[in-house]
C-alpha cells in the first residue's frame, strides 16, 4: 500500500461550524492508485469529491490521516515535486485574455521558452477542436467551448496527475463524446494518472481503468471496481452496458441505505 502513486491514508476532512459540530466530510479513506491509472470517483453530491481533490492538489489540508504522492506527503506546505494538472467543473478562464493566453498562462508561469509556447497551444487547443478560436476571448464562445478551452489549459502543462472535476458534465453529448475519445488517447499515450470526478456512471465506466464510489458524508469508499474491458471501447459496448447497470443497482442501494438510516436518526 505505501508503495502505491497516490496513497490515500486513513483521510478524514471535516470544516468547523459556527455554534454547530464540525462538517464531518470525508471519514476515513483507505486507498491506493497505481501510477498510470484513470480512476473515476463518484459520489453523491455533497460527498466530498472536489475536497477530496483539493487535499490532493495542497490546496487545503486533512483534518487528520495523510495523501501521499510518489511517496511524499502533500500539505498545503509540502509539495511532492509532481506536476499536477487540474480541469474543472466551471472553465474559470481568464475573460480579458484570448483562448490563446489562457492556455499560455500556466505554461509561462512554468518558464517555458516562447516557441515552446505557442507550439503546446496550438497542439493543445487542436486537440479540443478549436484550433480556430485561438485569438477569442472567453464571453465570445458557448459554454461547452469554454470548457474545451479549460481541458486543452490543464492538458497544455502535461501533468504527471491529473486531476478532472466533471470536465464534461457542460458538453452536449456529441462533443463529451468526442472529448472522451480524445481523452483516452492522451492518457494512453502519456500514461499519467488521471483522477477523474463525474456525476455519470457511463461516462466513469466508458473512460476508467478503476472506479471509486464514495457513500453520503461522512463519506467511506463504498465501491472499488477495476474495470477491465480493454480500450478502445465503445459507449454501446454490453459489457460495459453491463457494468454501468450494475454499479447504478449499487449506487442506488447506498442511497436507500443513506435514506434510511437518516430516517432512523430523526425518527
Ligand atoms: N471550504 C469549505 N468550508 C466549509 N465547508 C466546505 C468547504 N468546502 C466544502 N465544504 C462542504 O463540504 C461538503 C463537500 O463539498 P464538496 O464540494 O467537496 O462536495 P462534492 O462531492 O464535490 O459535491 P458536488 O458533487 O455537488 O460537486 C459540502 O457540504 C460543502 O458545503
Amino acid at each position: 500500500m505505501t508503495d502505491a502513486y497516490l496513497v490515500l491514508d486513513r483521510l478524514k476532512k471535516s470544516y468547523p461550524r459556527a455554534g454547530q459540530p464540525p462538517l464531518q466530510v470525508l471519514n476515513g479513506l483507505d486507498v491506493a492508485v497505481e501510477e498510470g491509472a484513470l480512476l473515476s470517483i463518484l459520489g453523491p453530491s455533497g460527498c466530498g469529491k472536489s475536497t477530496l481533490l483539493n487535499i490532493i492538489n495542497g490546496l487545503d489540508d486533512a483534518t487528520s490521516g495523510a495523501v501521499r504522492l510518489a511517496g511524499t506527503e502533500v500539505t498545503t506546505k509540502t509539495r511532492s515535486g509532481v506536476k499536477i494538472g487540474v480541469v474543472f467543473q466551471q472553465p474559470r478562464l481568464l475573460d480579458w485574455r484570448s483562448v490563446r493566453d489562457n492556455v499560455a498562462l500556466p505554461l509561462q508561469e512554468m518558464g517555458l521558452p516562447a516557441d515552446e509556447i505557442a507550439d503546446r497551444v496550438r497542439r493543445y487547443l487542436d486537440i479540443v477542436g478549436l484550433g480556430e478560436f485561438a485569438g477569442y476571448y472567453p464571453l465570445q464562445l458557448s459554454g461547452g467551448m469554454q470548457q474545451r478551452v479549460s481541458l486543452a489549459r490543464g492538458l497544455a502543462i502535461e501533468p504527471d496527475l491529473l486531476l478532472a472535476d466533471e470536465p464534461f458534465s457542460a458538453l452536449d453529448e456529441i462533443s463529451a463524446r468526442k472529448l472522451r475519445q480524445e481523452f483516452i488517447r492522451i492518457w494512453d499515450e502519456t500514461g499519467k494518472t488521471i483522477l477523474f470526478v463525474t456525476h455519470n456512471i457511463r461516462e466513469a465506466v466508458f473512460l476508467s481503468t478503476r472506479m471509486l464510489v464514495i457513500t453520503n458524508r461522512p463519506s467511506q469508499v463504498y465501491l472499488d471496481l477495476p474495470v477491465e474491458a480493454p480500450y478502445p471501447r465503445h459507449p454501446e459496448d454490453d459489457v460495459l452496458f453491463e457494468l454501468e447497470k450494475s454499479v447504478t443497482r449499487d449506487f442506488m442501494r447506498m442511497e436507500d441505505q443513506a435514506g434510511l438510516a437518516r430516517v432512523g436518526s430523526t425518527g
